[in-house]
């Protein structure tokens, strides 16, 4: 089993019979995901997406990665949110946060995630005397951050090869026939690939929007497809042992219990992006209706030296889950040091990732001590295939959670807020009543 949960340190914190008093509600939830009844029921196109996605697609997405591979030094990854997390996440996850670094071949930046300047300027320097491609990334093909940094990217790679050579070197992922960026792409001949209608941009990184940039980092995208087709064997089934369902049913039986927020923790440093890739797919499915666990992440031991103190000794608010990934790409040998001179000698004769795995054994003793109750999700490693699986893993869960919680797990209305107060400060037409009003707020 390549991913699974473990619950055997919650025990002190949640009876049986509260697994046993929510499971009804699991099996509504459950009911409404499989026919399709529940709410935001137009957005439900992930759940046999491993098995039933375009293959033709696909196999075009493997071409265009050889391209990119072939033709490019760089590959500039335009997007934000849905349309960036996963790919990065991927992409780290199973290659390393250095992948940049260690490989000789294509280097990927991902951008378009942000508005500021320092950012952009850096990402144009990394194109400076090098031959790169785009991939611009946008569902509604109108996010503000992405559409900025598009805009300066294409004049810069215009201006590099021109006009006619930079139309086969953009590629777009989008919405298959409206929106802004899917006319300019059809205008200039772009090859495009589509973000399917019945997707969400939280659960898009198995389509078109994480394969393409996933792809081009060299990993096997098919053992990625096939982790979450086996994830979606396991965890889409109904019952009291499916793992992911058990996850969902713990996360929401110490929700009720008052714990408000849920730290996902790894030892990992290479999971950095999938617990920001997390965040996103439980933050925007859970937060609203004023519910919803607050998501947030820690990589250990790294954070323990940070947020370690108020895990152990402060407001008892959390819960803990662990990604407990089994093993790991690699592996270093702690060789004995003559002399003693660090008195680390202790560590010697034997795996880094023993030690690794008695900080973790150790901090889950200490933060189950301290009241933190604390589940596993155990993960036997971070190929394409596990990862695949765990991805599937997470979408089951959110789902069902979301359900649990009683609102609509597929939508995210809270965004648009910001946006609206951002167009209306800028001058945007269409948003003058507001500008005023809010100019008045901010002077106050
Ligand atoms: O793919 P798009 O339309 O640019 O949207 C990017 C992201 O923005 C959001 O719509 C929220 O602003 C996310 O849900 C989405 O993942």
């Amino acid at each position: 089993m390549a991913v699974s949960f473990n619950g055997k340190h919650l025990a002190k914190f949640i009876r049986p019979e509260e697994y046993e008093a929510i499971y009804p509600q699991v099996e509504l939830a459950h009911n409404q995901l499989e026919s399709k009844t529940g709410a935001g029921n137009d957005f439900l196109g992930w759940l046999d997406l491993p098995v039933t996605y375009d293959k033709e697609e696909f196999a075009r997405i493997k071409e265009a990665a050889q391209k990119i591979r072939s033709d490019s030094d760089v590959l500039l990854v335009a997007g934000i949110g849905g349309s960036y997390l996963g790919a990065r996440a991927v992409v780290e996850a199973v290659k390393g946060l250095y992948h940049n670094e260690a490989d000789d071949g294509l280097k990927i930046y991902f951008c378009g995630n942000t508005i500021s300047p320092t950012a952009l300027n850096d990402i144009i320097k990394l194109t400076k005397g090098k031959r790169f491609s785009i991939n611009v990334i946008s569902k509604s093909g109108t996010t503000t951050e992405t559409a900025l940094a598009f805009r300066v990217l294409r004049k810069l790679l215009e201006d590099s090869v021109g006009a006619e050579e930079a139309n086969k070197r953009i590629y777009a992922t989008t919405d298959r026939a409206k929106g802004t960026l899917k006319q300019l792409a059809t205008e200039q001949g772009w090859p495009t690939f589509v973000v399917p209608d019945d997707v969400g941009g939280r659960y898009s990184v198995l389509t078109a929007v994480g394969l393409l940039p996933i792809a081009c980092a060299g990993i096997d995208i098919d053992e990625l497809m096939q982790g979450a087709a086996d994830g979606r064997e396991k965890f889409g089934k109904l019952s009291p042992d499916n793992d992911a369902y058990r996850y969902a049913m713990t996360r929401n039986i110490l929700y009720r219990k008052g714990k408000s927020v849920e730290t996902l923790a790894c030892f990992e440093p290479d999971f950095t992006m999938m617990n920001e890739w997390y965040k996103q797919l439980f933050g925007e499915s859970e937060g609203k209706d004023q519910k919803g666990l607050m998501p947030t992440s820690c990589i250990f031991s790294t954070d323990l030296h940070s947020m370690g103190q108020f895990l152990q000794d402060g407001a008892r608010i959390m819960f803990e889950t662990y990604v407990d990934v089994k093993h790991t790409r690699n592996d270093f040998y702690i060789e004995e040091l003559e002399g003693n001179f660090d008195g680390l000698n202790f560590l010697a004769n034997q795996n880094m990732s023993v030690v690794n795995r008695k900080a973790m054994e150790g901090t889950i003793l200490a933060h189950t001590d301290g009241g933190v109750p604390l589940g596993l999700i155990e993960v036997d490693s971070l190929s394409a295939h596990d990862v695949g699986e765990l991805i599937y893993f997470f979408w089951r869960a959110c789902a069902v959670s979301g359900y649990l919680l009683s609102v609509n797990p597929f939508d995210q209305p809270g965004v648009e807020s910001y946006k609206k107060n951002m167009f209306a400060l800028l001058g945007k037409p269409g948003y003058e009543d507001r500008k005023a009003e809010l100019e008045a707020a901010l002077k106050e």
